[in-house]
């Protein structure tokens, strides 16, 4: 049964910087937030969304019209607290319902101090982001029994407007981790339940580590620290700005170079690290923010796309086999193939609009992806990459 969010949530708007104005309900924090409004279609992983740091400064638009229906719980996270700037929503059903569930969506919003916003015909929102482009936009909670007010909205646009762009900033050394560690593996058991066969690790189990990945947190996501683990590496995760003199002290096999938000241009120190590291010739990986810096370390040049990819059913070609994956996805920056150097060379593509999804050295062992193969939420289809890197650092 649905109920009506009129009465129970307070109104809030949702103003763009170009003027647009939607008008829902407050189903998070009081107050204000502002940033890039993009739309993600995936249809599950609410939760896994809103914790991935990669979404910092950005709000994320759920193309798909019910969410919240299975609460949240403390295991679905890719970080320990919600790192979008906010969330915008088709339609909050009040009754969720889950074995695992161990509260409401709406209660975890407030308590992360997320605003957010329900009620909003997120198919138009949608369809007008991917006409003109991803752009700021400002939600405003309102109070209860609160009008939206021509100042209230005037003042949603101003700041829509005031927010800068994403092109130029550089957010992974603010949501990186402060000091080395080392991933232990507690959320292990929920996070691989299933598998197990064929000689394959089993899920559940716990592996002996039989290399020592230094992963860089540009914002990582854990679950792909999980898949690491889960294959058989030590993983220690270092902040974004370490030097590559302070990551080879540590005798690391292999890199990672991981997820993050912004822009990857401006990220000069990982570029630089990067660059450092491959060239020494120790087997390199990195995944979305850390496949464009990868690139970045390698000559070629990055651009913002119009509204990028968010999604969980993104089709991708592997130019080697041929074979189409059903990927994860989410990014708003892609590398400009034009600007690829001889020494790096396409490996995958991206079926939707022909941007580059995969890249392999020629001259070092260093391979990078730009869609999600740690999946999460998504298909497993693309997975073969955490094995592909872990064969090449066996190889060494
Ligand atoms: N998920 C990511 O790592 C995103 C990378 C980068 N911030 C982009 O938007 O393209």
């Amino acid at each position: 049964m649905l109920l009506s969010l009129k009465g129970v949530f307070p109104p809030a708007i949702l103003a763009l910087a170009d003027g647009t104005v939607f008008l829902g309900h407050s189903i998070g924090a009081a107050g204000s937030t502002a940033g890039e409004v993009v739309f993600n279609t995936a249809m599950t992983g609410y939760q896994e969304i809103l914790t991935d740091p990669s979404y910092c400064q950005q709000i994320v638009t759920l193309t798909y019209p019910h969410i919240g229906n299975y609460g949240v719980n403390g295991e679905d996270i890719e970080a320990d607290k919600v790192h979008a700037a906010g969330l915008i929503i088709k339609d909050l059903p009040l009754l969720a319902s889950n074995f695992r569930m161990t509260g409401t969506l709406a209660d975890y919003l407030a308590r992360q101090n997320t605003v957010a916003i329900a009620g909003i015909d997120t198919r138009k929102l949608t369809r007008h982001l991917r006409t003109h482009g991803a752009q700021n936009g400002c939600i405003v909670a309102l109070a209860q029994g609160a009008q939206p007010t021509h100042g209230v909205i005037d003042g949603a646009i101003a700041a829509a407007k005031a927010t800068p762009s994403m092109a130029g900033l550089d957010l992974a050394r603010a949501v990186s981790v402060r000091q080395t560690y080392e991933w232990t593996q507690t959320e292990w058991r929920l996070a691989n339940l299933g598998g197990g066969a064929n000689g394959k690790p089993g899920y559940g189990v716990q592996i002996t580590p039989r290399l020592h990945v230094v992963a860089y947190d540009f914002g990582v996501k854990k679950n792909i620290l999980r898949m690491l683990a889960s294959r058989g590496a030590r993983v220690t995760v270092v902040p974004a700005q370490t030097s590559a003199a302070d990551v080879r002290k540590l005798q690391p096999d292999g890199i990672f170079l991981s997820n993050g938000p912004g822009d990857p241009e401006p990220c000069d120190y990982a570029i630089a690290a990067t660059r450092e590291l491959i060239d020494a010739g120790i087997p390199t990986f990195g995944i979305c923010l850390g496949h464009q810096i990868l690139a970045l370390a390698s000559g070629a040049s990055t651009f913002k796309m119009k509204f990028g990819h968010h999604g969980a059913n993104h089709p991708v070609k592997d130019l080697d086999t041929g074979r189409v994956s059903i990927t994860s996805q989410n990014h708003g920056f892609a590398v400009d193939e034009k600007t690829l150097p001889a020494n790096l060379r396409p490996t995958h593509v991206s079926l939707f609009d022909g941007t580059l999804q995969g890249l392999a050295r020629t001259d070092r062992p260093a391979f990078c992806f730009q869609g999600h193969p740690e999946a999460s939420p998504g298909p497993h289809d693309i997975g073969y990459l955490f094995d592909r890197f872990i064969a090449l650092v066996e190889k060494k």
